[in-house]
């Protein structure tokens, strides 16, 4: 992206205010506070990008998931220096899946995961569940103490989970998403957060899809055009290290 987009919208207006900041994004740059925006990091954990994890083991193609990894290192650490809130989340279900819902639940039907294991007797119990490696965040993305984690047990981050009440103690408006997979959990979770009032922005080069590239697009397409805004890793620690009273009078 690397240029200012035009024009600058935001849940406030540009007020001078040091701690301002404005990235640029399609369709819209937008202005953020440092101090009331959340650098989501949705679902890094080894079941969605690593070789043997549960989206390996589905079928879906997770070989190009290494850069993703450095770039969401790359906006954690922007985000900590300047003090934005850095959110991990995790999905899973307890090691009996009780919480992932019987043939009740459209969930039962839905989760490749559960799918999986029907599938594949041997690896009831492995994907998922908390206390697995499946389920472990990976190593090169680990919380620091001032990041918060969320677990949560269906695609959106807001559903069943503190993640909403977290984010309104804290006067939180604005949420940066990063992770995996762009088209499920990261889209629902910026779905239901602009009903919520939330601004959502995806760093896109820091998300990859479950499933072929078109979807990737398809969800930023989406994503661009009817609930929230597109940006990149660069743009975000550029935008983070140059207030917006600066970068008005550049
Ligand atoms: N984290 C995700 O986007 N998950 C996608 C699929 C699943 O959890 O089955």
């Amino acid at each position: 992206m690397n240029s200012l987009t035009k024009p600058v919208v935001g849940h406030a207006p540009v007020r001078n205010n040091p701690t301002d900041v404005i990235l640029p994004a399609r369709p819209e740059s937008l202005v953020m506070n440092s101090g009331e925006t959340a650098l989501i990091v949705v679902d890094m954990q080894n079941a969605y990008s690593t070789k043997g994890g549960y989206l390996d083991l589905a079928g879906f193609d997770v070989s190009s998931t290494g850069p993703v990894i450095e770039q969401i290192a790359r906006a954690i650490e922007a985000a900590r220096a300047a003090g934005v809130q850095v959110i991990f989340f995790q999905n899973g279900w307890d090691s009996e899946y009780a919480e992932a819902g019987g043939p009740g639940s459209p969930n039962w039907h839905k989760s490749n995961a559960l799918k999986t294991m029907r599938k594949n007797p041997e690896l009831q119990g492995k994907l998922l569940a908390k206390g697995t490696w499946d389920y472990d965040l990976v190593d090169a993305l680990q919380p620091q103490p001032g990041d918060l984690v969320v677990p949560k047990p269906r695609y959106s981050g807001f559903f069943n989970t503190a993640f909403d009440s977290l984010l309104r103690a804290r006067g939180i408006r604005n949420l940066v998403f990063t992770g995996i997979a762009t088209n499920v959990c990261v889209e629902s979770t910026l779905r239901d957060g602009f009903f919520l009032e939330y601004f959502g922005v995806v760093l896109a080069d820091a998300t990859h899809q479950a499933g072929p590239e078109f979807v990737q697009q398809a969800s930023l397409y989406n994503i661009e055009t009817f609930f929230g805004w597109v940006s990149t890793v660069d743009d975000f620690c550029s935008a983070l290290t140059t207030s917006a009273t600066q970068g008005a009078s550049a």
